[in-house]
């Protein structure tokens, strides 16, 4: 024994008792036997002493073994006891052969007296059919297979059920586990059952936590549902409503431009050159004048006194002219503050004058492409007069307060009660101006000197009065008819219309009756001739003093006498007319 270090004491008393045995049977051997060569002797010696190395060697290896075998079994059973699952085995009747110290935890009994009892004792009792069950087919499914394993030769088999259940602990109080369960023999051939516990009450509560959150959102599924069922029944039907709604205002649209194409066109008609009504040569001068000029460019100047369808005659000239789609702007030239016509006409720029916060375009940019009629063209102050002149030479202004000068396509149509000529030789109107306004005069005779057309007149307007007024006249008594024919008109048609407005109101039947006296101013001999300035002074007086000075308005001078406000108010500045 040499090099092979320290033996433990097992294996020198081992050794001890070896030499021992060989040194009696060497002793034996020389008394017994022929004494051996000494080469023999050593030999034999030899082969002793290494049969007895091999044996302490496979002596230490077993001890050796032994150790690592139960250091094992020590972890095994520490692993086993430790587990993070319960460990149970059951015998076929389902007593507890053993249980693991986890499994004793979970049903919070001492291991010791766990040992021996029944496994149905820790099962709840509502679930305890479920054990039976699965530990009735676990152990026939095994007996089956073992036995045709058996035929068949194969020596183990495994078979598994899983299933969770209600299990009570030794105070009473449950907890769900789940288990799995396989069956195997023990060491004497009998079946046995290992069961793996575990407790998942944590996962079951989840799960129904889960579940109930589930039932409560199908619930909520459903309610919203039925909600947005109603309300896209409450849609569609808002949508047939809103259908509905729209075949009526389509319904009402179409009935409305139906009723602007009738108005259309009787405000066409009403202005229609067709309506210059009368048969008198002088009005069929007039019409056809109209006719001949109109498709031209030419500026017009219509003329006559106040009343006589000066602006008819315009409108009837810009209906039949080749710009009779655009604007016919209009500016009366009396109506406005000598200050604002300016303005009006040219337009102004913003803070040319104070309150001009923007910037205005005046008719003459409106009127661009267009027809522009400038009534009352006698009242234009002089200063604008020299600028309508260059708009009228090179179609040129500037607006008020601006710089840039502005070109413009403007068809001018002038109209005036005035005599321009004795305006120009009083230095009243440019003389320029007028000779560039009066390329294509028409001049409107007075009514007083077309007389034959009254009763067309009068025909023409009771019609259209009564219906507008809803009244139905028939009969225009010749009486009646002889005192309009006999009036002078100073107020010309615009005057005729207003008598016949109110003979309309005063008839009650079917037959026109005057309301108005009419009477002409005294003439004959003897009797001082007034001039017809002073006639017409005299009358505008009267009316003035009749309606308290009522200028415009319902029941104002200008009513009565049948002119615009303003020209009656330029008419007064000419006549020096003046309240006391
Ligand atoms: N020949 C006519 N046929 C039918 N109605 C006419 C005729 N002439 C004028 N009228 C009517 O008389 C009224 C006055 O006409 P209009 O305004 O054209 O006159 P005016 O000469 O421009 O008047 P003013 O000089 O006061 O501005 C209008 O209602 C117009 O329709």
């Amino acid at each position: 024994m040499t090099g092979k270090g320290k033996l433990p004491d097992s294996a020198a008393a081992l050794r001890k008792r070896a030499e021992d045995s060989a040194r009696q049977d060497a002793a034996q051997a020389s008394e017994d036997l022929l004494p051996l060569s000494p080469e023999e002797n050593r030999r034999i010696l030899n082969e002793l002493r290494v049969h007895q190395i091999e044996l302490e060697m496979q002596n230490e290896e077993l001890r050796h073994a032994q150790s690592e075998l139960d250091a094992s079994r020590a972890r095994y059973f520490s692993l086993y006891d430790l587990a993070p699952v319960g460990y149970c085995t059951l015998s076929e009747k389902g007593r507890i052969l053993e249980a693991n110290l986890t499994a004793a935890t979970l049903l919070n009994v001492a291991r010791g007296t766990l040992v021996g009892q029944s496994i149905t004792r820790f099962i709840h009792k509502e679930d305890q059919d479920i054990h039976y069950l699965h530990g009735k087919q676990l152990f026939e499914v095994h007996s089956a297979i073992l036995q045709g394993q058996v035929q068949a030769g194969i020596e183990q088999t495994v078979e598994r059920q899983a299933y969770e259940l209600r299990m009570v602990r030794n105070d009473g109080t449950s907890f769900w586990a789940h288990l799995a369960a396989t069956v195997a023999q023990d060491e004497a051939g009998s079946p046995v059952c290992r069961v793996v516990m575990d407790d998942i009450t944590d996962r079951r509560r989840m799960e129904e936590a889960l579940q109930n959150a589930h039932d409560t959102l199908e619930h909520q599924v459903e309610e919203r549902t039925a909600e947005l069922a109603a309300a896209m029944q409450a849609a569609e039907k808002g949508r047939l409503n809103a259908e509905a709604a729209l075949v009526e205002i389509q319904k009402l649209k179409d009935q409305l431009e139906a009723e602007k194409a009738y108005l259309i066109e009787e405000i066409k008609l009403e202005n229609n050159h067709e309506n210059i009504i009368g048969q008198s040569d002088g009005i069929k001068f007039v019409i056809s004048q109209v006719e001949q000029i109109a498709g031209r460019e030419t500026t017009v100047l219509v003329l006559g006194e106040t009343g006589t369808g000066k602006e008819l005659v315009v409108r009837a000239i810009h209906g039949l002219s080749l710009r009779k789609n655009r604007v016919l702007a209009k500016v009366n030239c009396a109506a406005l503050h000598a200050n604002l016509i300016e303005s009006e006409l040219f337009g102004h720029e913003k803070g040319a004058f104070t309150g001009s916060h923007t910037r205005r375009l005046g008719r003459f940019e409106v009127a661009r492409g267009a027809t522009l009629f400038l009534d009352e063209i006698g009242e234009l102050p002089m200063n604008l007069q020299a600028k309508l002149l260059r708009v009228l030479q090179d179609g040129e202004f500037e607006r008020l307060g601006g710089s840039s000068t502005i070109k413009v396509d403007v068809r001018i149509i002038a109209a005036t009660n005035r005599d321009l000529e004795e305006e120009v030789r009083k230095g009243r109107f440019r003389e320029d101006l007028w000779y560039r306004l009066n390329v294509f005069p028409i001049t409107i005779p007075p009514l007083r000197d077309r007389m034959e057309d009254i009763p067309l007149l009068v025909d023409f307007y009771v019609q259209k009065i009564s219906k507008r007024m809803g009244k139905t006249i028939e009969m225009i008594p010749a009486s009646a008819m002889r005192a309009l024919q006999h009036y002078h008109w100073p107020g010309n048609i615009r005057e005729l219309e207003n008598v016949l407005e109110r003979a309309v109101i005063n008839s009650s039947g079917t037959k026109l009756r005057l309301a108005d006296e009419l009477k002409n101013p005294p003439t004959g001999p003897g009797i001082r001739q007034k001039t017809l300035e002073a006639v017409e002074r005299d009358h505008i007086v009267q009316t003035l003093e009749r309606t308290r000075w009522k200028l415009a308005g319902k029941n104002s001078a200008a009513e009565i006498l049948g002119i615009d406000p303003g020209a009656l108010r330029a008419r007064m500045r000419e006549l020096d007319i003046r309240k006391k």
